[in-house]
Formats: C-alpha cells, sequence, structure tokens
C-alpha cells in the first residue's frame, strides 16, 4: 500500500522542472553532491519522471545483485526507440522474451571472448597503420591524441562489424564517423515527451526533434541496408568474417532449425549493430584518452609504464595481443583510469518492473534507477586518497571491475552488465600499449604537468569526455633505439 510507503529522501523540487534544474552541466557531479546531503538513496523527479539515484557500493549491490531481476528493464525512449527498430536491440530495450534471446546471442556468439580474439588481426592491423602514420609524421607540432584515438577506435569497431566491405562505397570511414556521431547527438537530445508525457510530444514536433530522429535513421538504415545486400551478394569475396557474416549465420542457423522465418531478422542486426556503434567506440577511445592524459601528468608512473612495455616486448616494432597478459602494471593502469573516469559515470538507466526495496526504501514500478558509478569510485568509505591517480593502489587487491565488487562498475553489473567488456578491454590495453611502446611524449611549448585541463565534460549518450582534447608532441622511440 503506497499509503504506508518509505520513499527514498527527496531534494526540494519546483513546479513542472521537478529536481531537473539541480542537475547541471556534469550531473553525476552534482549528484554526487545532493547524496552527500540526502544520502546514497534518493529520489528525484525529472519532470513528472520518478527516478532513484544511487551512490553506495551497498545500495549498488541491492539493484545489481539482490533485486537484479525486479529492476532489469529500461525506459522506453521515443528517439532511441526509432533508431533501434522499435526496440530491437540489446542495450536500451525493455526487459522481455525478446530481449532474453537477443543477450544470450550477444554473449554467446558476438562478444564472446572467442568471437573478439577472431577479430585480432583488425585490432593490430589498425593500430599498427596509426602508429606508422604518427611516426612517418613530419609534422614537429603537438598532435591531437584524443581526435587519433577516437578515430582508431572508430575503425576497429566498423571494420569488425562491417569488414571492409564498405571500402570505395560512399560511406568511408569519415562520413561513417559523421552519421554515427548524428545518431549520438540525436539519440542524447534532450525529449519533452518523455518527461513531460501528455503534453511534451508538442513541442518536441515543433522544435524540430522529431524530424531530426527520423533523418537520421533514414540514412543510417540506408546504409545498414546496404553493407547488408553487399553481405548477401552471390560471389562475394571472402574475407576476414565480421560481425554481419556472424549474424546473417546466424540467421540461416535459424532458418535451418525452425523450416521457416529466423526469429532474428535484418532489424535486430541492425539494432545489434546501433549498439555496437553507440557503446563500443566513445568508451574504449575515452578509456586511452584519459590514461594518456593521467600518465603525462604523472611522469614517474608513465616511465614505470614505458619501462614495462618495452622490457617485454624488446625491439619487436610492435606490441601484439599475445603481449598483453604479460603487461601486469599496464593492466593497473587501464583499471585505475577505469575507477577515476568511468566512460559512462551513471551507468545506463534501469527501470524497476516489480515493487521491491534498496536499503530499506520501497521503490516502485516505472521508477527509473540510476546508478553513480563516478561518485562510488571516488568514495572516501572505500578508496584511500580517492581523487589521486594511484594505479599502485590494485597491487594485491582482489577488487576487479566485472560487477562483483560494487566499489568498482565502471561496466556496470548483473542481467544489463556490459556484454563488450572484454572487446573494450582489449582494444584499450592495445592501443595504449603501442602508444606507450613506441613514443615518448611530451607536452608542447614548455607546458607544465600541473598546467593540464584535466576538467569533465558531458559527452553524448551517456559519456563522459575530457573537456579539451589531448595534445601531445610524440617523440620517436624506436629510431632513437636503432641509431
Ligand atoms: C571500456 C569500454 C566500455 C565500457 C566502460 C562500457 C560500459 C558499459 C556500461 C556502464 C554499460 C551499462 C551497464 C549497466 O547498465 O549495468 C554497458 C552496457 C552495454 N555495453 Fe558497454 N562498455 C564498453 C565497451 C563496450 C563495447 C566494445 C561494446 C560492443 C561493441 C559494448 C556494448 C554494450 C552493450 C550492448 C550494452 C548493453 C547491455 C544490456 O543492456 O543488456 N560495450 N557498457
Amino acid at each position: 500500500d503506497k499509503k504506508d510507503n518509505n520513499l527514498p529522501p527527496s531534494p526540494p523540487k519546483v513546479p513542472i522542472l521537478g529536481n531537473m534544474h539541480q542537475l547541471g552541466e556534469l550531473p553525476h557531479s552534482s549528484l554526487s553532491q545532493l547524496a552527500g546531503k540526502y544520502g546514497p538513496v534518493m529520489l528525484l523527479h525529472l519532470g513528472r519522471i520518478p527516478v532513484v539515484i544511487v551512490s553506495s557500493a551497498d545500495a549498488a549491490k541491492e539493484v545489481l545483485k539482490v533485486n537484479d531481476l525486479a529492476c532489469c528493464s529500461r525506459p522506453k525512449l521515443a528517439a532511441i526507440g526509432k533508431l533501434t527498430y522499435d526496440h530491437l536491440d540489446v542495450a536500451f530495450s525493455p526487459y522481455g522474451e525478446c530481449w532474453r534471446e537477443l543477450r544470450k546471442i550477444c554473449v554467446l556468439e558476438i562478444f564472446s571472448v572467442k568471437r573478439v580474439k577472431s577479430f585480432r588481426l583488425v585490432r593490430e592491423d589498425e593500430v599498427g597503420s596509426l602508429i606508422d602514420s604518427i611516426s612517418r609524421s613530419s609534422s614537429t607540432g603537438p598532435m591531437n591524441v584524443t581526435e587519433k584515438v577516437f578515430a582508431l577506435s572508430g575503425s576497429i569497431i566498423f571494420r569488425t562489424a562491417f569488414g571492409k566491405c564498405f571500402h570505395g562505397s560512399e560511406f568511408d570511414g569519415a562520413k561513417l564517423y559523421e552519421l554515427i556521431h548524428d545518431v549520438a547527438v540525436v539519440a542524447s537530445a534532450f525529449s519533452y515527451e518523455e518527461c513531460f508525457p501528455g503534453f511534451g510530444w508538442i513541442i518536441d514536433r515543433l522544435n524540430g526533434h522529431n524530424g531530426r530522429v527520423e533523418r537520421v535513421f533514414r540514412e543510417l538504415d540506408a546504409l545498414f541496408q546496404q553493407v547488408i545486400d553487399d553481405h548477401l551478394k552471390p560471389g562475394r569475396t571472402k574475407h576476414e568474417e565480421d560481425i554481419i557474416d556472424v549474424m546473417l549465420g546466424i540467421e540461416k542457423e535459424q532458418i535451418g532449425e525452425l523450416g521457416h522465418r529466423a526469429w532474428l531478422t535484418k532489424n535486430h542486426i541492425k539494432a545489434v549493430l546501433v549498439n555496437m556503434f553507440l557503446g563500443g567506440i566513445d568508451t574504449s577511445a575515452l578509456t586511452v584518452n584519459w590514461a594518456m592524459a593521467e600518465l603525462v601528468r604523472n611522469p614517474g608512473l608513465m616511465k614505470k609504464a614505458q619501462d614495462e612495455v618495452r622490457g617485454i616486448v624488446g625491439k619487436k616494432g610492435r606490441v601484439e595481443e599475445t603481449d598483453l597478459d604479460q603487461l601486469q602494471y599496464h593492466k593497473l593502469i587501464i583499471k585505475e583510469t577505469l575507477r577515476l573516469h568511468p566512460p559512462a559515470p551513471l551507468l545506463i538507466t534501469r527501470e524497476a518492473i516489480s515493487q521491491f526495496k534498496i536499503n530499506n526504501y520501497d521503490i516502485y514500478p516505472g521508477t527509473l534507477i540510476q546508478i553513480n558509478a563516478w561518485a562510488i569510485a571516488r568514495d572516501s568509505n572505500y578508496w584511500k586518497n580517492p581523487e589521486e591517480f594511484s594505479p599502485e593502489r590494485f597491487i594485491d587487491n582482489s577488487i576487479d571491475f566485472k560487477g562483483q565488487n560494487f566499489e568498482l562498475l565502471p561496466f556496470g553489473g548483473g542481467r544489463r552488465g556490459c556484454p563488450g567488456i572484454y572487446m573494450g578491454t582489449v582494444t584499450s590495453e592495445l592501443l595504449l600499449a603501442n602508444l606507450l611502446y613506441c613514443f615518448d611524449w611530451c607536452l608542447p611549448d614548455g607546458m607544465k604537468e600541473a598546467d593540464m585541463n584535466m576538467e569533465e565534460q558531458a559527452g553524448l549518450c551517456v559519456t563522459l569526455n575530457k573537456k579539451t582534447p589531448l595534445l601531445l608532441i610524440p617523440l620517436n622511440y624506436l629510431d632513437g633505439q636503432a641509431s
């Protein structure tokens, strides 16, 4: 009975907006401050929508483990619905039979360790091209590391998903990247309909939001259709198997088994591609970008990392994926980067399907839940000197980021936890290791470490960016070795 309920504490709200005006430019940070006042489980209202903000490891465990099933849905958002062929994807679709089946396919077939390993050559080849182009560059000025890292992450995901077949078509890498950027913009744009059910849709229609979503969707769908058609052409020259091949293979297998239409349709395939592009590109790139920024700011740690990788890889010329397991300190750097700079600081919003409790507070169906992984990972109750970048904190410490330790949740956890965890970490590790192995990195124009701008900026689609691009001068280490 809602009359006898025990709702979480709420900051005061204003008419119509509720608590929306309190989110500020960096919601994870504003919410962390509010939690200091109202506690680790708070109830906010964004317009009319009730949202519970969870900011402690105990409370996160209540959500991700104890009550996982009661709150493992996602809210149905109109723009996302359009871009995912009416919620046929895995990341944003509500809980149900369709999501369960697709999640199984993703975990077992698409993002499994074995499958990700099968794309090893794609990653090594793309990273190799980047390293070559940096080495050959005659410019002595600073290089925009951020731009390079994002483009590299994009080309790895595009090639993993599409193969090389789109090269030479009207969609080259740059155009593709631009289109995915537009998809992320419309997917993250504020929608009045969502926060003000009943009348918000009128504003969305009048301010052009709906039209923009429609336009981007049509362009994206045309691209996907073209790439799938290319894959289905008889006599297509066989090359490395890509994710579209894998999914078309599953469709074919299902037709064989079921004797009629497959359950997995072309629209499911396209919706999973949308997830890969929105979830797999910026996350890995942000990890490498923040790690580089932290290391340049801490020259002692940079040296330790470079000594390790150069000691183990020797004069081979490149770090290969088979070397990564030996790079123990390197793994701690990635872990510490994901602690201090989780690419998705509030994870992805969950929605309660049935009534349950978090820390004895009642949560009702339809309530949205956000876990402030950023705040938990900087909480001095769990972390000594939490603001300090110190990979050493993980030596002799079994805390990992796989969703079992609730004080470190960069990939979320439970049924909706990130299935791309291996793909994301192996990509970040390989790229960072090569950047550290092949080059020494200097700050431009006599800039000091203490002058570096480490401010954050809200990114697109739940991500958190570095506010200013990272500009560094690469010095070719391997050349120096040869002479
Ligand atoms: C460093 C890299 C990455 C980070 C930090 C990251 C982080 C996350 C987070 C925080 C979530 C939400 C978890 C939750 O709600 O509990 C998520 C979900 C997801 N991620 Fe990742 N991710 C990364 C890489 C990737 C990659 C490479 C892919 C695929 C190409 C991917 C695909 C997905 C999908 C499909 C979901 C939704 C799962 C579901 O709702 O069932 N991620 N990720």
